[in-house]
């Protein structure tokens, strides 16, 4: 259909969503190629910045609004550049050009006739038939380009299949060297524009026709393979070998020629030159990485440095111990009171623990007694002008609300203490600065470098700090692993507590918690017990098996989000997305009045589980979190149709709508990843592993799902998966912030109160024998009431 256009000024913007650059505009029409008969026309689309009463054109076609009515769907436009004389006159006499008057606006278009701007704007030494001063021609060639080659440049990315959105982001970053940048060096909008990555870059630069061995395309070669090494490994560096090999298999799938080893090896030299991949030690970094942990090490320092060490007397520590214990009704064993000494007396403090072990009972204890020896106030109300001296944050929303609701005092994320959106395109240069005396962070294991680079440089010298998690869990999804490399280097103070202090007499799961963590399968790993059991299966049989056991289980009264399947990868047939579609048929099916959003191949309906994908700090959901679909609105019944279909969720009680754009962000959630669940706990948990899942097999990975486990534990699978993740104990990831710190830091100077761990309290037993299929997965669990969860 060939496309419409107008000619007409702009009146007013009536909405814009600057993020994605779409705007509604009201236009005063002056042309049209079809019928109108008002004098105004409401166009939409996607624009950069409008001048009011500046005319434009637009290309596009008439569409009805079920709402509004005729509207004009913008494709394209332009500035309507002025063709005739007296256009042209009044332009070049108009306020954009002081100093020249009617006169010698007469005289420009005299010389350079009707096209006067895109003679400008083609070749700008015409300027130089102007009789004027210098500064003159400067200022028309300045203003034309400014008003007019925006447009040019923009449909030239349009022509190399930008879209209008990045086309105006590359326009922003490069302004009228775009072209330029884009034809010599089009692997820079890798670093410069959010959204495109080597292969788009690569595509362009080999259409430009740049040499397959040009040095640039090589170094962008070996920086997206340093960038995916990285990120698949979670370490902060990689090794001359992984690096090499790879960079040569993505550079040489053309047929266009081929990059040599040697090729590469030069490339490599001259980016470790540029500094922009560090080389230590045979460890190669991304700049960012390595500057985070250097920065991380030196900011520690900073705050032991500036921290007035002996504030209290030992007396005081131990009145101030006293009177926490009788105000929170505890005695405190030797362990805890040794961690709640250390945390008031040092500029940081690690804490560290499994489950049970009282790390939360601890950060009450430390936040009453800082109180009191520093004669604060923790009621909220008391602080309307001055910032509350406790700031606790967690890296997860659900995190925070747990820490929040144990403290009885206000905890947010991370993200939100540091002013982050969570939607960052790139590592932010500044953050908010945190008020306060002491700051507790609790999940410390999940903070990756980059953010905890953000964190410990945004808190001010002479803040306490405390850091809680459990070293043993898994590691952050970014690369890192902060919290266990600052126990690792044995300069900071520490305490690992080891003594379990819940008193579920028939819990075992923290038992068998501990025992994953000394890498233990003792015979009763597989044994049911009133609070665990495990169910041998094979891959394939574990759709099936599970859907026995959630129907078994609501039966027995556990509500859908008091139950969470969890699973190590998202393919295969035991994997988190059949697992979700199976659970999906199982608990919410469709039927023929039932309403759906499709979205890829998952569906969604009312009733089924989802999990946030990523941090939005704007909509307050964190990604991990599980929320409910309580609603659908679909397009065809939708009167706003450009919105297409919305989804209704329920985050914890917080009802968000859901549009097209937003569907990416969401996911089915009643399987989820190990590393999704992390930071959050759940009356009953359901482990998944199988064979198939082997080379993801990890100690810390079934300590980790197993630790998710609020009072009920089923484990589905292989007994050999099981047995092969207790057994590796590989799940190190390669850092350097372990040295970074202990090069800043003298051990002698710390007073290290780190406890070794006790001998492992062995459950040595004999292995049962279970004839796993034929067993009920809720064995031991027939007494199990919807109360037994309640208290
Ligand atoms: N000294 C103590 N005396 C009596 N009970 C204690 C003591 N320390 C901890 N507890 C109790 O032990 C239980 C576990 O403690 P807490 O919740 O602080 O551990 P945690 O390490 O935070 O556990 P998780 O990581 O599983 O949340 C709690 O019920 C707590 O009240």
């Amino acid at each position: 259909m060939a496309e419409e256009y107008i000619i007409g000024s702009l009146e007013a913007i009536f909405f814009e969503k600057p993020e994605d650059y779409f705007k509604i505009l009201l236009i005063k029409v002056q042309e049209t190629s079809f019928a109108w008969a008002d004098s105004e026309i409401v166009v939409t689309g996607v624009f950069d910045e409008l001048e009011e009463n500046q005319n434009y054109r637009f290309e596009g076609e008439v569409v009805q609004h079920p709402k509004y009515g005729q509207q004009f769907k913008c494709l394209h436009y332009q500035k309507d550049s002025p063709t005739d004389r007296k256009g042209l006159v009044d332009y070049f006499a108009s306020a954009q050009f002081p100093g020249i008057g009617r006169k010698t606006a007469n005289k420009i278009v005299d010389i350079l006739g009707n096209n006067a701007i895109s003679s400008l704007v083609s070749d700008a030494t015409v300027v130089e038939k102007l009789p004027l001063s210098k500064a003159k021609r400067q200022l028309i060639i300045d203003q034309v380009n400014e008003s007019y080659q925006t447009q040019e440049i923009i449909l030239q990315l349009n022509s190399l299949g930008f879209g209008n959105k990045i086309a105006f982001k590359i326009y922003h970053k490069y302004g009228n060297q775009t072209l330029n940048t884009l034809q010599t060096d089009p692997y820079q909008l890798i670093e410069d524009i959010p959204g495109i990555g080597f292969k788009r870059a690569d595509q362009l630069a080999l259409n430009f026709g740049l040499a397959i061995d040009n040095t640039k395309r090589i170094q962008a070669g070996l920086l997206q393979t340093l960038k995916v090494v990285i990120n698949a490994a979670g370490n902060t560096y990689a090794s001359k070998t992984e690096l090499i090999a790879p960079t040569l298999k993505l550079l040489n799938t053309t047929k266009k020629g081929t990059v040599s080893d040697e090729d590469v090896q030069n490339a490599l030299a001259d980016l470790i030159d540029q500094e922009l991949i560090i080389l230590d030690q045979d460890c190669y970094f991304p700049k960012d990485l390595y500057a985070a942990e250097c920065d991380i090490a030196q900011q520690l320092q900073l705050l032991q440095k500036h921290f007035k060490a002996n504030k209290y007397s030992d007396q005081q520590i131990k009145k101030a111990i006293q009177y926490t214990e009788k105000q929170l009704a505890i005695t405190y064993d030797d362990q805890q009171v040794a961690a709640i000494q250390a945390g008031l007396k040092n500029a940081l403090f690690l804490l560290t623990g499994g489950p049970g072990t009282g790390k939360t009972t601890i950060i009450n204890g430390l936040v009453t007694a800082f109180a009191y020896l520093n004669d604060y106030s923790l009621d909220i109300d008391d602080y309307q002008t001055t910032p509350f001296p406790v700031v606790l944050a967690a890296p997860t929303g659900r995190a925070a609300k747990h820490l929040a609701a144990s403290t009885q005092l206000p905890a947010g994320t991370i993200h939100r203490l540091l002013g982050l959106t969570g939607q960052e395109d790139m590592q932010p240069l500044d953050v908010s600065e945190i008020y306060g005396k002491l700051l507790i962070i609790d999940e410390t294991s999940m903070v990756d470098t980059l953010l905890f680079k953000l964190l410990i440089t945004a808190i001010p010298l002479g803040m306490q700090v405390i850091l809680v998690g459990d070293k043993d869990q898994l590691p952050s999804v970014g690369p890192g692993q902060v919290f266990s490399d600052l126990i690792a280097s044995k300069v900071l103070p520490t305490v690992n507590l080891t003594k379990i202090h819940r008193q579920d007499q028939d819990s075992t799961i923290i038992d068998l918690a501990h025992d994953i963590n000394t890498g233990q399968v003792g015979n009763d790993f597989f044994t049911n017990y009133p609070d665990r059991s495990f169910i041998e299966c094979t891959a394939p049989q574990v759709p099936h098996v599970l859907q026995q056991i959630i129907l078994k289980s609501q039966k027995r009264g556990f509500d859908l989000d008091q139950v969470q399947i969890l699973a190590p990868m998202y393919r295969g047939i035991a994997g988190i997305d059949n697992l979700n579609q199976t659970m999906q048929v199982t608990l919410n099916p469709l039927e023929s009045t039932t309403k759906q959003v499709i979205v890829g191949n998952m569906q969604y309906r009312i009733g089924d589980k989802v999990v946030h994908l990523v941090n939005n700090v704007e909509k307050n959901v964190f990604n991990g979190e599980i929320g409910t679909v309580t609603g659908i609105t679909l397009a065809k019944d939708n009167p706003d149709k450009k919105q297409g279909d919305l989804l209704y969720l329920d985050f914890d009680g917080q009802q968000i709508v859901y549009s097209h754009s937003d569907f990416k962000n969401i996911a089915l959630a009643y399987c989820t990843s190990i590393h999704k669940a992390q930071g959050s706990e759940f009356e009953l948990v359901i482990v998944v592993l199988v064979r198939q899942n082997t080379r993801m097999l990890r100690r810390n990975l079934l300590y980790t799902a197993v630790t998710r486990a609020k009072s009920k534990l089923i484990m589905l699978g292989d007994k050999n998966a099981y047995e092969h993740a207790v057994a590796d104990n590989s799940g190190q990831r390669q850092t350097k912030l372990k040295y970074q710190i202990q090069s800043l830091f003298k051990p002698d100077s710390i007073n290290n109160l780190a406890t070794e761990d006790d001998d492992p309290a062995g459950y040595i037993l004999t292995l049962e024998q279970i004839r796993h299929l034929a067993i009920d997965p809720m064995i031991g669990m027939a007494n199990v009431t919807p109360q037994s969860f309640m208290n």
